[in-house]
């Protein structure tokens, strides 16, 4: 772990139960290779990961077990270790790269801005060739301007041990908002084209291993799932998902299931088949038996699961990669305090509004203050923000470099349309916020869903918000399948039971290695607003519609269903140039959170 990492804290666990084949995954780690530093429980480092999985392969390979590793994208932007280096992400593939990951794919994230993509085809796929795969993402190559696959589309291999027949796809979910030197394939076509037809035609096969940034609840995996048992009526099939930032487990049918493994490396995921048929082994019964734990990313979880402890776990690579990071977090200054926040401010574990909720302290502190345009000065405005632009709590004490880029690592811009009604802008936010079943059934429906405003664990806060009734008048929603946040260390007196995820999926309530008590996740708006100045005593008629660029094509629809005829792409200026929303924060903090 890094030095500055707290120390997990003991508390009950479930053990693992391992099979004839051994997963770990990971997805959606967004830089967080350092792990927590501020939560004892996900504060082990990918150094300890690299420790950890080389000595559970150790003990599955004594058993003559296998043990793949698997990671499902989304490792860039959220991070300090990647979003604050010149370019970005700099030191990030170094440290990756000493994981041994038999199958990886790319994210969403891989591809929102031109040099992420091009890093990916050029240093990721060659540091893990032969284990990249790609099923449905093409690049421009940057010196050809030929369109290739990022990756190859699939791979058949066997297992070190067993010969277990693998055949393994990559794919990322129906992804539009891609820059425009990618091209990302519907999955629905994917399958329909004659690589992936011949490939589910091969009748050696033990195991289809489907791996991708893919929810685990979607159509996506659910067409590829029919796909293969069209040809494959009883092939075990095992989906690794990802995306929606939550812990989550799908079944499909008795032999076919999906783990998802959260976020930023608060878990790891694992699962294990037994009774597999194998052409070494054939068995006749055989339905074979799934298991899955999502294992808190900590020392104390990684000592009981392997059965070491502090002397006998560190392996020397892992310690090497810890050092490696912890080298690159001080090349890129990232405990330099900005200041210190005097409480907590939350994504979703308080209402919206609500004192404590990180957006309305954005509304009425940080938008309110700093959101300004020189030559706007006195023109009021109404500026927009997605709720998804942020990505991360805000804990009581130091605010630093590395938080700047945690809570809001996005490039994204400051636009704005002048002389929009304000009655207007209220409407469109209307629209954002509460329309999307009648934009999801417009013929706009494939292009854009206002949940994407969002963050992506709110489409499941939202899903169970909705099949709860009771609930539902408070919004106030106990930890079912969701991700969301342990405050740090606050534990409960009686039993070292903390809290934590305490997740529910198709599997029942018993998938956490550590029993956690539930917290609280209420539903926040996609979007949130400030109208500026906020001391305007009457509403003014016309404002500056003001928004993050992030926001656009989804203003684009919004405006339309208000009745207002913007041309955005030419109408649109840059309203403060080159300041982003993390540039704001920091601002903030600076000039109001002095630390004592
Ligand atoms: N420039 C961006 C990019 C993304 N977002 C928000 O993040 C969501 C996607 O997050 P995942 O980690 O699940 O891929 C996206 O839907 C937006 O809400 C953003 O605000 N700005």
């Amino acid at each position: 772990a890094q030095p500055s990492a707290p120390d997990p804290i003991p508390v009950p666990l479930r053990d693992l139960e391992f099979g004839q084949i051994n997963f770990l995954h990971t997805t959606d780690t967004h830089g967080w290779l350092a792990g927590h530093l501020q939560e004892p429980s996900y504060s082990a480092d990918w150094g300890d990961y690299i420790s950890f999985a080389t000595h559970l392969r150790e003990k599955v390979e004594a058993q003559g077990q296998d043990l793949l590793v698997i990671d499902t994208g989304d490792r860039v932007e959220g991070n300090g270790l990647y979003d604050s280096s010149e370019p970005k992400g700099i030191y990030l593939s170094e440290i990756i790269r000493h994981q041994h990951i038999d199958v990886i794919t790319s994210g969403n994230h891989e591809l929102y801005q031109y040099n992420t993509s091009n890093n990916e085809l050029l240093t990721t796929v060659p540091n893990f060739r032969g284990h990249y795969l790609s099923s449905n993402i093409d690049i421009y190559h940057p010196t050809t301007q030929e369109l290739v696959p990022l990756a190859p589309r699939y791979k058949k291999f066997t297992t070190k041990l067993q010969g277990i027949r693998i055949v393994a796809f990559g794919f990322l979910f129906n992804f539009n908002g891609n820059y425009n030197n990618t091209v990302v394939q519907p999955v629905e076509n994917t399958i329909r084209e004659d690589w992936f037809q011949e490939a589910i035609q091969d009748k050696e096969v033990d195991l289809f291993l489907v791996a991708g940034h893919v929810p685990a609840h979607s159509p996506e995996y659910r067409a590829i799932f029919r796909a293969i048992r069209k040809v494959h009526w009883a092939t075990p099939i095992q989906f690794f998902a990802g995306h929606q930032h939550i812990r989550d487990y799908a079944r499909y049918d008795s032999k076919a299931m999906a783990l998802a493994s959260g976020r930023f490396m608060e878990t790891i995921g694992f699962m294990s088949i037994d009774g597999l048929s194998t052409s070494n082994r054939p068995t006749v019964t055989s339905t074979p038996v799934f298991k899955r734990r999502y294992i808190d990313n900590n020392l104390f979880s990684f000592y009981h699961h392997t059965g070491l402890d502090e002397s006998s776990f560190p392996t020397k690579k892992g310690v090497e990669v810890s050092k490696m990071i912890t080298e690159a977090r001080n090349a890129l200054n990232l405990d330099e305090v900005y200041g210190c926040a005097p409480r907590d401010l939350w994504m979703s574990r308080v209402p919206y509004p609500h004192p404590d909720s990180i957006y309305t302290w954005l509304e009425t502190e940080v938008l309110a203050t700093l959101l300004k345009d020189d030559s706007r000065r006195s023109v009021p405005a109404v500026a927009i923000l997605n709720t998804g632009g942020i990505r991360f709590d805000i804990f009581k004490g130091q605010f630093t470099r590395d938080s700047a880029s945690i809570i809001s690592p996005f490039i994204n811009d400051f636009r704005y349309v002048k002389d929009v009604p304000y009655e207007k802008t209220q409407l469109i936010m209307d629209v954002l916020n509460k329309q999307t079943k009648i934009l999801e059934m417009s013929e706009n429906a494939d292009a854009l869903s206002m949940t994407e405003l969002a963050s992506p664990d709110q489409r499941d806060v939202a899903k169970h918000a909705a099949s709860n009734q009771e609930d539902r008048e408070s919004q106030l929603l106990s930890m079912t399948a969701g991700s969301h946040q342990v405050p740090l260390v606050a534990k409960r007196e009686d039993l070292n039971i903390i809290p934590g995820y305490t997740t529910k999926d198709d599997a029942g309530t018993d998938g956490d290695d550590t029993i956690h008590s539930p917290i609280s996740a209420y539903q926040v708006p996609n979007c949130i607003q400030s109208l500026l100045p906020t001391n305007e005593t009457k509403m003014p008629e016309t404002v500056d519609l003001v928004y993050i660029n992030f926001v656009q094509p989804f203003l684009v629809l919004a405006a339309k269903y208000a009745g207002l005829d913007i041309d955005f792409e030419k109408d649109s200026e840059v309203y403060m140039p080159n300041t982003t929303m993390s540039d704001l924060i920091r601002d903030y903090v600076e000039a109001n959170w002095k630390c004592e």
